[in-house]
């Protein structure tokens, strides 16, 4: 593998239109969901709610997942085991950490009807692929799959029906993908208000392991270092601000699931490791030697690599189009001010309150899909009286 730039990929297509009102009925008639966490039970919720999919069966190996997400309308069938949850099913989500996508492919395979469409939702997709298209095809049609979106909260409490809206979602097709089922699937993410592209699968896995993978691991680093400093210094924790709660937010992830993803793409993590390796050795040396032209060099260069990277976005979207509002310290002024907008038919899309002190007031980021709505709402704003700008 190497670290040589290639071609600059194309930009996803924009997110279709999910207003489900404006479609005869369902693209597909029952999807089955195996691993009911975040992304099952977000998947769920968003085929269901925007009535996608006319039935959703779900199978989890935690009761308690299944019942959860019956309730929160993720799932409208409860399956006592995956082979039930897949028969007559279209479509199969396979949501289960990585570790555990080849035995559930290997349980689900003889239930399948031919030519039922699988894909998975895993964060590592070389191995994946390989393992799960010699599991399941012929039979059925496998496609990998990896929506780039999600937290480090884990489990259905933390499903979101808007997770996957506006992400980028890969598909990693290889020579023996069908043609017609990454076709359906890429209807339905894109119908479902995702950002879909294709990527080989091994592409894949060294650019997440670069952009996901490697960060996640340094903030692991991050946070072991920081227990040691803490063992004799109790206070640095409390003393932790702002960078170092942004940088080491997904060390909060979970265990297991992160555990399976290094084991799974171990190659091009080690790879990414080795590249960060020499950056701080060279940042070590410059530190060593008080070489302050060469490290304001690498800072100055890294910080303007910082600023390309589009921000306050899921996944790989372009920058939303922001304003920041100065608002009074009163109670309502948030409601007022999306009453007006709303009213207007203008979607606020993100919203951040960047700072607030008590008695003071307080200033809110707003961020819309378009120029020409943030224009609008600028606008509308000022004419009311309020204090706002473009960002
Ligand atoms: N958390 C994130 O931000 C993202 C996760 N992914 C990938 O999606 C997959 C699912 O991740 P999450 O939903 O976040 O995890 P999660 O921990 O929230 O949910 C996983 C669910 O799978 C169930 N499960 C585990 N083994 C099972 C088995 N053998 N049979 C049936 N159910 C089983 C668990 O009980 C749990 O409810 C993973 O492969 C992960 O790499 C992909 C994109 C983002
Ligand atoms: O929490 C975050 O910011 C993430 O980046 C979540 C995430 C975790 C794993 C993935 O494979 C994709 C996205």
């Amino acid at each position: 593998m190497q670290l040589v730039p290639g071609p600059v990929p194309v930009a996803p297509p924009p997110a279709k239109e999910i207003n489900s009102n404006k479609r005869a009925g369902p693209l597909v008639e029952r999807v089955a969901i195996i691993g009911l966490g975040l992304m099952g039970g977000s998947l769920g919720l968003a085929l269901l709610q925007g009535g996608l999919a006319r039935e959703v069966a779900g199978y989890d190996r935690e009761v308690e997942a299944i019942q959860a997400a019956m309730q929160l309308g993720a799932i409208n069938h409860q399956a006592t085991c995956p082979e039930e949850a897949v028969a007559g099913a279209e479509v199969v989500i396979l949501a289960v950490p990585v570790g555990a996508l080849s035995q559930v492919a290997g349980a689900i395979a003889p239930a399948l009807a031919p030519g039922t469409i699988v894909t998975d939702t895993g964060s590592v997709k070389g191995a994946v692929v390989r393992e799960l298209e010699s599991i399941l095809q012929p039979r059925a049609f496998y496609v990998g799959g990896h929506p780039m979106a999600g937290s480090e909260r884990a489990g259905i409490k933390a499903a979101d029906r808007y997770l996957l809206e506006n992400a980028v979602y890969v598909l990693t097709p290889t020579p023996a993908t069908d043609a017609g089922a990454l076709q359906r699937l890429e209807e339905l993410f894109q119908v479902m208000g995702s950002r879909v592209m294709t990527l080989d699968p091994e592409e894949h896995d060294l650019v997440v392991a670069g952009i996901s993978h490697l960060p996640h691991l340094l903030a692991v680093s991050l946070m072991q270092t920081a227990g040691i400093l803490s063992r004799e210094h109790p206070l640095a924790l409390m003393l932790a601000a702002g960078g170092f709660r942004d940088t080491t937010r997904i060390a909060a992830g979970d265990p297991v699931m992160w555990r399976d993803i290094f084991l799974h793409n171990r190659q091009a993590i080690l790879t990414l490791l080795k590249c960060w390796r020499r950056q701080v050795e060279a940042l070590e040396g410059m530190i060593v030697r008080g070489d302050g032209e060469d490290l304001e060099a690498a800072l100055q260069q890294a910080r303007s690599l910082r600023a390309q990277v589009p921000v306050r976005q899921k996944g790989l979207l372009p920058a939303l189009h922001e304003l920041v509002v100065t608002v009074p310290d009163q109670p309502g002024v948030i409601g007022g001010m999306a009453s007006v907008l709303g009213n207007a038919g203008i979607n606020i899309i993100d919203i951040e309150i960047l700072r607030v002190r008590e008695g003071e007031g307080g200033s809110i980021r707003l961020g819309f899909t378009t120029a020409a709505a943030a224009s609008k709402a600028l606008e509308i704003l000022q004419s009311k009286g309020i204090n706002a700008r473009v960002l």
